[in-house]
């Protein structure tokens, strides 16, 4: 197993990422190379990141890996997270570890299967690290045969196939640990101490946490929707 894989085991990923129109979104960047500094100093051993300036800002100011995504949606494409080429010479050139690709069955706008794309993915960068962001168990099983190095539940809830999901999926991680043999990610949904342990007993090798860290909106709101005024 590659050391920056071997790296991640048993420990925590923090997702930073803050999108157009977020509360803590600047298209200056400062924000989130913060939330990876209080992350790290937690003890989080990677960070994900989204969009070239946060992955600068971040490789500039911590020696730890990043897992690098672009979100961008196209036109007649359902996949938004590093969903062409351009996004994956991107994310290489702004030095990325792991690129973090959709790697769901649907179908692509271009007419292009994800098997393709990771084709020609891993013949242009044939030494780069990429972490599959699935959906369903039928993905991570064709995610496994690409040679995806991780395989994250990233996309479980958040498609049409998954879109009753609004747990962590347990079930599905414990799947993909008994059936693929790709160290495992869980991601996705999880919003306390209790739901990564529980994710760590189905034999995954690391998780991602994002917005149960970094989304203080998506926070905030948890709490808000408990107060006996929102429930008049
Ligand atoms: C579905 C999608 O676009 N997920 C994105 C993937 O990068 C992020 O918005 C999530 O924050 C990330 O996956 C971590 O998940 P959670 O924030 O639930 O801990």
């Amino acid at each position: 197993m590659h050391p920056i894989i071997e790296s991640l085991k048993g420990n925590l990923v923090v997702s930073c990422q803050a999108l157009p129109g977020e509360p803590l979104y600047k298209e200056e960047g400062g924000v989130m190379v913060l939330m990876a500094k209080a992350a790290i100093e937690a003890g989080a051993v990677a960070i994900r990141a989204q969009g070239i300036t946060d992955i600068e800002q971040i490789k500039a100011a911590f020696d730890i890996p990043v897992i690098g995504i672009i979100k961008k949606n196209y036109e007649g494409y359902d996949s938004y997270i590093t969903a062409t080429m351009d996004e994956v010479d991107a994310l290489v050139a702004a030095g990325s570890e792991i690129i973090a690709l959709d790697a769901t069955m649907r179908v692509r706008g271009d007419g292009t299967t994800v098997n393709e794309f990771v084709q020609a993915i891993k013949a242009k960068y044939p030494d780069q690290l990429l972490m599959a962001d699935i959906d369903s168990l039928e993905a991570g099983l064709n995610a496994a045969e690409l040679g995806f190095d991780l395989i994250g539940t990233t996309m479980n809830g958040y498609t049409e196939a998954t879109a009753s999901q609004t747990e962590p999926n347990f079930a599905l991680m414990r799947d993909l640990v008994e059936q693929t043999g790709v160290p495992i990610v869980a991601e996705g949904k999880l919003h306390s101490p209790q739901d990564l342990a529980k994710a760590y007993e189905t034999g995954i090798h690391t998780a991602v946490i994002g917005g149960a860290i970094t989304r203080p909106l998506e926070i905030a709101k948890r709490f808000i929707a408990v107060t006996p005024e929102a429930n008049k």
